[in-house]
Parts: structure tokens; sequence; C-alpha cells
């Protein structure tokens, strides 16, 4: 069975088609920067040569289109029909509180994906373009859909709510949700296979930092706490996000500025983070570049970045009683050498000894960046959250037949 998986993002859209019997990937690609004034495409055929592109694509419809186009191109390709395409997983950031698992697509859990809009506005109205664009690219194919949300479902109320009037969580689910639960869930077992330690007795903080970012308390395999909240606005600084900030900020700038609330919405969520600080970009290699020739704004954003970061750590680390080990993951954590080192070496508190050299040396391996004396292992672990999706989806199919 073949099985394709769409990852929408904020600002990306990666994709890869799976042979499950072999777990073996037949192509992989991503369209990076959707709505920037130039798109980057990358397409990666088994066995074939990388095929790159830089054209302009405004939004996910477009981006799906191509993919589709390339899977199927007589050179590029790897498929010579979209019917050797079996089934289909998507990425759904916001699950709520109905989605503790993957399921196929219908027309209920649509309506219910759509009714999550308002609470992952960045998200959900991207896979649901993603949905209907593989729909109508191959009708008839199975969907599956795997929720960032499902993850944290473990989290106790302690963690959960929010000290607010109990009756907004019973009358409209305001909850902490929490996202990147794919991920979070993938990398710590991967942690445990490379500590060469059961997952069941670890102490985990890890932190998915992408264009969206997001840490996780992760106690014996599930999920205790996480910085995302009923909506990925909250916790860490990020490309286009605040993260925290004091709420009573919102009510004070709406009335200065005169703000409507879809206005004051969108400047948290599109208008703030990296890019709002430095007025250079959202973009991590951007900032880092700028901030190496120089520019005092850049380094102020990256600064914020990585001192919110730290500050996170500690706090689970605190929550926790203790930790095993720190994994870095996601576009930002897997490949900002700059921004792991900032973090880490100021964290000989909590018994880190960072390993300057390894964490320098580029690579697109799981490894380890701390010495072997550190009594708290830091990690570096490419995230996969599409075999992850892939192997959801492939096992509610197989439920059907
Ligand atoms: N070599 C690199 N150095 C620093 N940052 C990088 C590098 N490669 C990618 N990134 C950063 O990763 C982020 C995108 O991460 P990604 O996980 O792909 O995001 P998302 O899935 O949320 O769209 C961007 O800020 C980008 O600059
Ligand atoms: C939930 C979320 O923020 O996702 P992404 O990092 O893909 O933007
Ligand atoms: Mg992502």
């Amino acid at each position: 069975m073949n099985v394709l998986v769409i990852n929408a993002g904020s600002s990306s859209l990666k994709y890869q088609l799976f042979r499950m019997e072999d777990a073996s990937v037949l192509a992989k690609g991503k369209v990076e920067r959707i709505g920037m004034d130039t798109a980057i495409v990358t397409h990666e055929p088994a066995g074939g040569a990388e095929f790159h592109e830089v054209k302009e694509i405004l939004e996910h419809t477009s981006a799906i289109r191509r993919v589709v186009e390339l899977l199927t191109h007589p050179q590029q390709g790897v498929v010579s029909a979209m019917s050797d395409i079996d089934a289909v997983g998507h990425r759904v950031v916001h699950g709520g509180e109905a989605f503790k698992h993957s399921v196929l697509v219908n027309d209920e859990v649509k309506k219910e994906i759509r009714r999550l809009f308002d609470l992952a506005p960045l998200h959900n109205p991207a896979a649901m373009l993603g949905i209907m664009a593989a729909e109508a690219a191959m009708p008839g194919v199975p969907q599956a859909v795997v929720f960032d949300t499902a993850f944290h479902q473990t989290m106790l109320a302690q963690a959960y709510l929010y000290p607010v009037p109990m009756a907004l969580y019973r009358r409209h689910k305001v909850r902490r949700y929490g996202f990147h639960g794919t991920s979070h869930k993938y990398v710590s077992e991967r942690a445990a296979l490379l500590l060469g330690r059961p997952l069941a007795e670890l102490k985990l903080i890890t932190c998915h930092i992408g264009n969206g970012a997001s840490c996780a308390a992760i106690v014996g395999g599930q999920s205790v706490d996480t910085s995302m909240g009923m909506t990925p606005l909250e916790g860490l600084m990020m490309g286009t996000r605040s993260g925290d900030l004091d709420p009573a900020i919102v009510p004070y700038v709406m009335g200065k500025e005169e703000l409507t609330l879809g206005e004051v919405n969108s400047m948290l969520n599109k208008h703030s983070g990296l890019g709002a600080v430095s007025g250079i970009s959202s973009d991590m290699r951007e900032i880092v570049e700028a901030m190496e020739a120089g520019d005092k704004n850049a380094a102020l954003a990256f600064d914020m970045y990585a001192y919110r970061l730290r500050k996170y750590i500690g706090a689970y680390a605190a929550g926790m009683n203790g930790v095993d080990a720190i994994v870095f993951t996601a576009g930002i954590g897997e490949n900002s050498a700059q921004l792991r080192r900032a973090v880490c070496e100021q964290l000989t508190y909590l018994g880190v000894a960072f390993d300057a050299d390894a964490n320098a040396v580029r690579s697109s391996a799981e490894r380890r960046i701390s010495t072997a004396a550190s009594m708290v292992a830091v990690l570096v672990i490419p995230t996969n959250e599409e075999w992850v999706i892939a192997q959801d989806t492939y096992n509610l199919v197989q439920g059907l037949s």
C-alpha cells in the first residue's frame, strides 16, 4: 500500500509518499515559504536527482497541485498515475477534545475540523485546503487525519486548565490542548532508543522549534505539560507569533490603536515574534545571517527567542522535579547550532555539560550534543511527523477491508 502524507504547516507544506510494506520512502519534498515573495520547492524522488525550483506559491491549494504534478511527472515522478496512491494521511493541528485518536475523513469529521478553525486560524484552514485538494485530485481514495493535539490528551487538569472561571471550560472548552503532539511523541520515543533506556523511566523536555515552536514535558512517554495552549499562540516566541504575553496588553492595545478583535488576533499570530522584533524576517536563517553581519535588532530578536526557550526548560525541569534529556527538533532545533548553543550553554545549573564541538557539526543524523559526563543529555533528533501519520493512516485503512 502506498500512502501519501501531507503536512500543511503554517508556512510550509511537506509531503512524503511511503510504500508501507517495506517502510520505504518513494519520494519526499517540501514547499517552503508559502505566501512569501518566493516559495522554495524541493522534490526528492528515491534514487533520483533532487529537483528544486523557486516560484511564487501564494497558498496551500497551489502547493498541493504542484506536488501532485511532481509525483506523476515523467522525469521527476515516482508513480505513473494518481491511482498508484492508495491512501492519503493529513496532519491536522487542532482536534479539540473531540479527537483523541486519528480518524478517517468523512463529512462529520470535516465539519468538526472547520468548527475548530477559530482555535487554530493559521493551521486548520490550511489542512482543510489540503484535504479538499487531495479529494479533488484523488477521488475515492481514503483519507485519514492525524491530530497535533491527541498526544497531549494525557495532561492532568492542573496543567490543562487556566485559572479563569470554570464555566468557560464547561461552556466553551477553554483549556490547554497543546500541539506538535505527533512530533513530541516521535522524538521522545527515538530519544529513549538513542539513550538506550526505557521510555517508561525517562523525564524528557522536547523542544519542537520550527516556524511554530513548542516544548513539552514528558514523563514515562506521556505528555504532562506543553507550552502551546488553547491555540498555537501561547508559549514560546515564534517566527510570526508572540507566544506568552500579559493578557491585559490585548484590551489595552485594542483601545489605544483602535483595533478590532480580528486585527489584534492577526497582529499576535502573523505580525509578532522574530519578524516583528527584528524588522527583518520571521525566518531564523535570515535572523542569524543579519545578526552575524552586526544587525542589533536581529540580535535582540535572537536573544529574546533563546531566553524565552531557556525559561521554559527551567520551568519544565521544575515541573517534573528533574530531567534526563533535552531534545531539539524541527527546522530551527535540527539546524541552528547558534540557537542550541545560546540555550544550552546557560543550563549548567541543571547539570548540562554542553559539547560545543559536537553541536557545531552539521548533520541530519540523530545525535548527542552534550558530553559523556553531562548529567542531563542534550540530543538533536530530526522529527518525522510524516512517518507517524503514514502508520496511523495505514492502520485505519487496513481496518476498512
Ligand atoms: N540551516 C538553518 N539554520 C537556521 N534555521 C533554519 C535552518 N533551516 C531551517 N531553519 C528554520 O526553521 C524554521 C522552519 O521550521 P519548520 O519546522 O520547517 O517550520 P513549519 O513546519 O512550522 O513551517 C524557519 O525559521 C527556518 O529559518
Ligand atoms: C501547531 C503549529 O504551530 O504548527 P507549525 O509549527 O507547523 O506552524
Ligand atoms: Mg512544522
